[in-house]
């Protein structure tokens, strides 16, 4: 249905599987004793987080937040607002936050600053995709899946305007499509 809007896939279906397997199994292992807690950041992260606790062998919990900072547009306007915060206290947890993509990083390094406010014992930020080109602030990033070039990517939870997340693959989409 979509595919004319894209012009290559960057990452596909199998290979999208086998390092969401391998996250699972570092996460499982860096965490052995302990119960944290996955924080989603919506809406991208929906597809990566609900594979990747399918790997993850420890009493996890889940929580959600939804913070806004694009809009429709492909750049970052630097203006971050929390739409939908947590449902549960940190205080004490160890935290992962879980992310589709760092571009400019002034998401999660709001993110982080805000969670550190409510008293977790740890946070580490997992994101699937890392665009580290377009760098505006520095953030530590824990795990990272795919590190990728400076090109506007959607699917597997990543919109363009709200469309594509249910692509299966990661693709690049055509520049004919968004007018930046
Ligand atoms: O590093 P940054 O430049 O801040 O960009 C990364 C953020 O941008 C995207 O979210 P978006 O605001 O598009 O919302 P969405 O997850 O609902 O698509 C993505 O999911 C990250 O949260
Ligand atoms: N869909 C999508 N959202 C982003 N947010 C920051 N970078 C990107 C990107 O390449 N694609």
């Amino acid at each position: 249905m979509f595919e004319q809007d894209i012009s290559e896939i960057l990452i596909g279906e199998d290979e999208l599987k086998d390092k969401v397997k391998e996250l699972g199994r570092i996460i499982t292992r860096d965490y052995a004793g302990k119960e944290p807690v996955l924080i989603g950041v919506l809406k991208g992260a929906i597809m990566f987080i609900s594979d990747l606790i399918r790997y993850i062998d420890l009493p996890i919990t889940i929580d959600f937040m939804a913070i806004s900072s694009y809009g429709a547009s492909t750049r970052s306007s630097g203006v971050v607002k929390i739409i939908k915060d947590l449902d549960h206290s940190i205080q004490d947890k160890d935290v992962i936050i879980i992310e589709d993509i760092i571009d400019s990083g002034l998401t999660l390094s709001y993110l982080r600053k805000n969670l550190m406010e409510r008293g977790p014992r740890s946070i580490k930020i997992c994101t699937l995709l890392d665009k580290p080109e377009r760098r505006m602030t520095d953030v530590k990033v824990d795990y990272v899946g795919f590190t990728i070039p400076d090109k506007f990517v959607v699917g597997y939870g990543l919109d363009y305007a709200e469309k594509y997340r249910n692509l299966p693959y990661i693709g690049v989409l055509k520049p004919e499509i968004y007018n930046d």
